[in-house]
């Protein structure tokens, strides 16, 4: 039986430090980089989902659900949104809620609940430059994604690049090694991911505020 209180999802019994350090640089540059969070056996479980077959993947598009399309000369990635349905996805999502509790209690963002996906990009697909949310447009606040590629090399391609809030320069290239998480404010990073020389498999997330007005009620993403 699962226990959701077991911190072993971590790779240490004390994360506290990881998230001091997700606190610090998003506070000092609005986005954060720790390789060492989670233990081997959750990123492991997690890459292993793709190959499960209860995950129906689909060809991620673009838009909220209304206007939803799929556009392949703007993304390639395929995606499973992750509903809390398996172990792997119960730990992760026990893990995220962990690291919304500690960035709310250290910069008070306000951080209500947290959607994510699985997202494998086959060989030769990319991201095009984008932004997660435009300014008060969306309520996905802070964006996070969690790699799981071991070994992945400088030749294999796919690293995301972040942008500054112009669009214009380069801010950081970041390879897409299996453990790393990235965070960064949705709103102010534009952002693409090169194309990927080899298969590229992530968990894609976003913390969302509660903007729900008793006029309006916040469609799903
Ligand atoms: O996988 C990545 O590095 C970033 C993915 C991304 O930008 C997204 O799914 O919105
Ligand atoms: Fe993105």
């Amino acid at each position: 039986m699962l226990d959701l209180a077991d911190p072993n999802h971590f790779a240490t019994d004390s994360p506290d430090a990881a998230f001091d350090v997700l606190a610090d640089a998003l506070v000092e540059r609005g986005y954060g980089i720790v390789n060492n969070l989670f233990s081997r056996a959750t990123i492991a479980s997690l890459r292993a989902e793709f190959d499960h077959p209860e995950c129906h993947f689909k060809t991620a598009g673009i838009g909220r659900a209304e206007d939803h399309t799929v556009a392949l000369d703007i993304r390639g990635d395929r995606i499973c949104w992750l509903d809390g349905g398996s172990e792997a996805s119960t730990v992760f999502l026990s893990a995220m809620e962990q690291l919304r509790e500690a960035i709310n209690r250290r910069l008070f963002m306000g951080l209500f609940d947290y959607e994510s996906h699985l997202a494998y990009y086959p060989v030769g697909t990319f991201y095009k430059k984008h932004v997660d949310a435009f300014k008060g447009r969306s309520n996905r606040v802070l964006s996070t994604v969690l790699y799981l590629n071991p070994s992945w090399a400088k030749e294999d391609g796919g690293e995301l690049v972040l942008y500054n809030e112009a669009g214009d320069q380069v801010v950081e290239h970041i390879c897409p090694e299996a453990g790393r998480l990235v965070v960064f404010l949705s709103e102010r990073f534009p952002h693409e991911v090169l194309p990927a020389r080899r298969e590229r498999y992530s968990v894609a997330g976003w913390y969302r505020i509660n903007t729900n007005t008793l006029e309006r009620v916040d469609p799903p993403a």
